[in-house]
């Protein structure tokens, strides 16, 4: 369970470091299987070839949150009246990019390699890649080659980058790609965003929060299309409501430089406008393009498929890991640092100290072993931070039935519940509405979305009752207090029928 260094006699050759496990990429689901791995004795060395915490903690989750949280408690403070009359501006620009830099820790990660330090796992600061099974060649940020050798698994954890669309000009605009966006220092008096997804949203609400005019050019029919549709829905008529010009089934067909050094962007329909910025959010893929998987007979660039364990099947041996973005399997850090728990205790339990003290794949009592990421396949949630929020969890009612279950759909308004009315609700928004899939084979709850302010809180309870496999008769006993939103539980029920 040793860490061993070989310093080679000259510098060109590489320095050779020999622990039980690497991991490839210091995100969040990166330093998580870290953390799992190691805290069993075994030693662990991490490469990280930006910052430690990866991309939720400094052009992600974080700083998206922190552009976000003023203009929703503004937006909720009027909707209370008593609280309205003392909201007189709108959001702070300078105050909240200043609270944004705070919460990234100005794109510095001292405090997270401290962390990496005081548990014990050594840092290796560079790109690596695959050199064959078990090895990591990594260029250090000083040049240097250290060969990383793992006696028992390497696990690749470098997580996904943004995809662009093939759009002629595109290049020529230095469009913005979500970390453009989160590390705005400028905002720009407007903005164009292609996509309609989870970073589209929430973008655009966060910019026409700082006051940029903003566009949405959305390729489909509704926004947030992995979501129930009410979702999109409520979500597109509030952007509307803020300003902002929501156009779908707007393919963006050109894009040309501005003199003023804007974007002129030309639509497939044959509509063209000038923006300061484009931000382009097409989504993501598993960064897999240049990580030495040819050496290990995988193909580059695809998702590393992996087990529930998160041990990459198609290689031989079982030394080859992964968790997180780069899996393809998850796209929230949530769920991934779930991966990265189950994928550090299996790679403990099958080469950690205790090893061979018992099976490494045993289902618990209920089926639910602690070393299988079987929340991946039936309840996995998420929160967009849209105003209205969407929180999530599960199968949407379309998803239950392409999965062949047998389901009904329960629909509910928040203003049925006496918890909104004390809450408050404004002008543009009528508290919202709640949605439960039940499978009836078995009346149990396999999905249940919430729409309206700050329902992100709402979800777990949510996510509870789908792991859990709650019987509707039985969360019937499951009483929410009075007077809260919760209680959109109790009207949910009563919509069934109970
Ligand atoms: C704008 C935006 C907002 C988001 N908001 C949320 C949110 O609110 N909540 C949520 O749950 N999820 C959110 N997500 C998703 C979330 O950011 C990702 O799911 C999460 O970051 C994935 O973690 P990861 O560790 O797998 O990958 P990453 O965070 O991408 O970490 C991978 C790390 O590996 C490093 N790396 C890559 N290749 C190499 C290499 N060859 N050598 C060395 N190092 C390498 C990278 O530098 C990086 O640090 C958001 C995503 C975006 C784009
Ligand atoms: N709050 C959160 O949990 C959160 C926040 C932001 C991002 N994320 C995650 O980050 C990832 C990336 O987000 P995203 O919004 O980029 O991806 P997404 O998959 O959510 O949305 C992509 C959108 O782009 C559209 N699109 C795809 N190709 C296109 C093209 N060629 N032209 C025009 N439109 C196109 C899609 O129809 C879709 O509307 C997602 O997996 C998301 O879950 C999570």
């Amino acid at each position: 369970m040793t860490e061993t260094t070989t310093p080679e006699p000259t510098t060109s050759e590489p320095t050779t470091l020999t622990v039980d496990v690497v991991v490839l990429g210091a995100g969040a689901v990166g330093e998580n299987v870290a953390d799992r791995a190691g805290r069993t004795g075994l030693s662990v060395a991490i490469v990280e070839e930006h910052l430690v915490g990866g991309e939720c903690s400094y052009w992600a989750c974080m700083p998206s949150k922190a552009l976000l949280r003023p203009g929703a408690v503004l937006a909720q403070a009027r909707a209370v009246a008593g609280a309205a009359g003392a909201v007189t501006g709108g959001v702070d620009v300078a105050a909240t990019l200043a609270s944004r830099d705070a919460i990234v820790h100005g794109w510095d990660d001292d405090s997270q390699v401290e962390w990496l330090d005081g548990v014990g796992i050594r840092l290796v600061r560079g790109r690596g890649r695959l050199a064959g099974p078990r090895r990591v060649a990594v260029t250090a940020d000083d040049g240097a080659p250290v060969v990383l050798e793992a006696r028992h698994a390497v696990v690749v954890a470098t997580g996904s980058t943004p995809v662009l669309p093939d759009v002629p000009g595109l290049g020529d605009v230095e469009a913005w790609t979500s970390r453009e966006a989160t590390a705005v220092r400028d905002v720009p008096a407007s903005l164009a965003i292609v996509g309609g997804g989870v970073v589209a949203t929430e973008m655009a609400t966060a910019f026409a929060d700082l006051g940029a005019r903003v566009t949405l050019l959305v390729r489909g029919d509704r926004l947030l299309p992995a979501f129930e549709p009410f979702a999109g829905e409520a979500v597109a008529a509030s952007l509307a409501a803020m300003g902002v010009d929501v156009r779908l089934g707007a393919r963006l067909a050109r894009a040309a430089r501005t003199d003023a050094g804007g974007a002129h962007l030309e639509l497939a329909d044959g509509a063209a406008l000038d923006v300061e910025r484009l931000l382009v959010a097409t989504g993501r893929r598993p960064q897999t393009g240049d990580l030495g998987l040819e050496t290990v007979g995988l193909e580059p660039g695809a998702p590393l498929a992996v087990d529930d364990a998160g041990c990459v099947s198609a290689v031989d041996g079982g030394w080859l890991w992964a968790a997180g973005d780069v899996t393809g399997r998850t796209n929230t850090t949530h769920q991934g640092k779930y991966d990265a728990r189950v994928t550090g205790d299996a790679v403990a339990a099958r080469f950690g100290p205790r090893a061979g003290d018992g099976p490494v794949d045993a289902d618990g009592d209920d089926g639910w072993s602690p070393l299988r990421a079987l929340a991946d396949h039936a309840a996995m949630p998420q929160v967009v931070f849209t105003r209205p929020e969407v929180a999530a969890v599960g199968l949407t009612e379309d998803a239950a039935r392409a999965a062949g279950l047998h389901v009904r759909a329960v629909d509910v308004p928040f203003s049925s519940v006496g918890g909104t009315t004390v809450f408050g609700t404004g002008p543009h928004d009528d508290g919202g509405a709640a949605r439960i899939v039940v499978d009836e084979a078995r009346r149990v709850i396999v999905g249940a979305t919430f729409v309206g302010p700050e329902v992100a809180e709402l979800l777990h309870a949510a996510t509870i009752a789908v792991v859990g496999q709650v019987p509707l008769g039985r969360l019937w006993h499951a009483v929410p207090a009075y007077p809260t939103r919760s209680e959109i539980w109790l009207r949910l029920l009563e919509a069934y029928g109970l």
